[in-house]
């Protein structure tokens, strides 16, 4: 475990110094109001991601995306009509110092007031999973946040998926794992009780979260990871230059891919799955 980055982790470089606390936030509903404010706000009308009474653990990596994430959490409630309660929590898997002081720097400069603490996941994935830790990894680090979120009192866990993320899910599954599945805006937790996952970058594009952390002069955590890198090939990566590949030539692709999971047709498929249950189209026969 010595490296600090993995293959195909892009490392954001801020334009320039950082800018004043203020001109952060005044940017993300003034400068940014059209690909940054208001599709977090239109995520969380159209899937109803924060409603009245909400107590929300906004999960903090202390990547671009959850900062961004941490400060839009506290523009809806300073601007937003519904009333809620949120919690910033920060889980440290075994970061390097170095790394762990950015994270705290950061939320110190970006006044995000976080619950840090300190898990082994990086230490235990890398011992029982040598070989593709990042699976275990994942798992152990979801389970690690709800476990943080239910102790705070949390009936929600706010999670910095983007746009970007969506359809490299969908692609992934398609093309790696021979099902179609996406991610989804929302979920119910299967082993945390009355936790809820919410998704509210979910129309937001990676792009313009990059720009805005650029030019706001902040060094995000780039790739953090100490055990993966260098080890596995990164899949996810590849899918993203795959379909940036496909972009010249198929007019409007990464929509395509979006919506595709908006519009599948049922009358049209040969199996699918629900509540853990295979279907096929066959049934539609049987029942006749
Ligand atoms: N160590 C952590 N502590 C708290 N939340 C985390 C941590 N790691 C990941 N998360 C949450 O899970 C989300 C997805 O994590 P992942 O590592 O896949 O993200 P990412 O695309 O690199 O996002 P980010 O830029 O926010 O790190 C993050 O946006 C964040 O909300």
């Amino acid at each position: 475990m010595s490296e600090l980055a993995g293959k195909g982790c892009a490392v954001i470089v801020p334009f320039d110094e950082r800018q004043p606390l203020k001109d952060i936030e005044k940017s993300i509903i003034k400068k940014y109001r059209k690909h940054l404010w208001s599709k977090f706000i239109k995520a969380i009308r159209d899937y109803k991601l924060v409603e009245e009474g909400d107590k929300i653990a906004v999960a903090i990596s202390g990547g671009k995306d959850s900062i961004i994430m941490a400060k839009m959490f506290q523009e809806l409630k300073r601007h937003g009509q519904v009333n809620f309660e949120v919690e910033f929590i920060a889980m440290d898997p075994g970061y390097h110092k170095d790394i762990r002081q950015l994270l705290i720097d950061n939320c110190e400069y970006l006044d995000i007031p976080i619950h840090l603490f300190d898990s082994r996941i990086f230490e235990i994935a890398d011992e029982i999973a040598k070989d593709y830790p990042c699976y275990m990894c994942a798992r152990m680090r979801r389970g690690a946040l709800y476990a943080k979120a239910e102790e705070l009192g949390c009936n929600k866990l706010a999670l910095g998926h983007h746009y970007d993320d969506v359809i490299e899910t969908t692609m992934m599954n398609l093309l790696c794992a021979g099902n179609f599945k996406t991610m989804l805006p929302k979920l119910n937790s299967t082993n945390f009780d009355g936790i809820q996952i919410i998704r509210p970058l979910y129309y937001i594009r990676e792009e313009q979260i990059i720009k805005f952390i650029q030019n706001s002069g902040i060094w995000p955590l780039n790739c953090a990871c100490m055990v993966a890198a260098k080890k596995t090939g990164n899949k996810r990566y590849e899918i993203k230059e795959l379909i940036k590949s496909l972009e010249p030539n198929f007019k409007d692709v990464e929509k395509s891919i979006f919506k595709a999971a908006q519009n599948v047709n049922i009358d049209s498929v040969l199996g699918w799955q629900q509540d853990g249950v295979k279907h096929s189209f066959l049934e539609k026969y049987d029942e006749i």
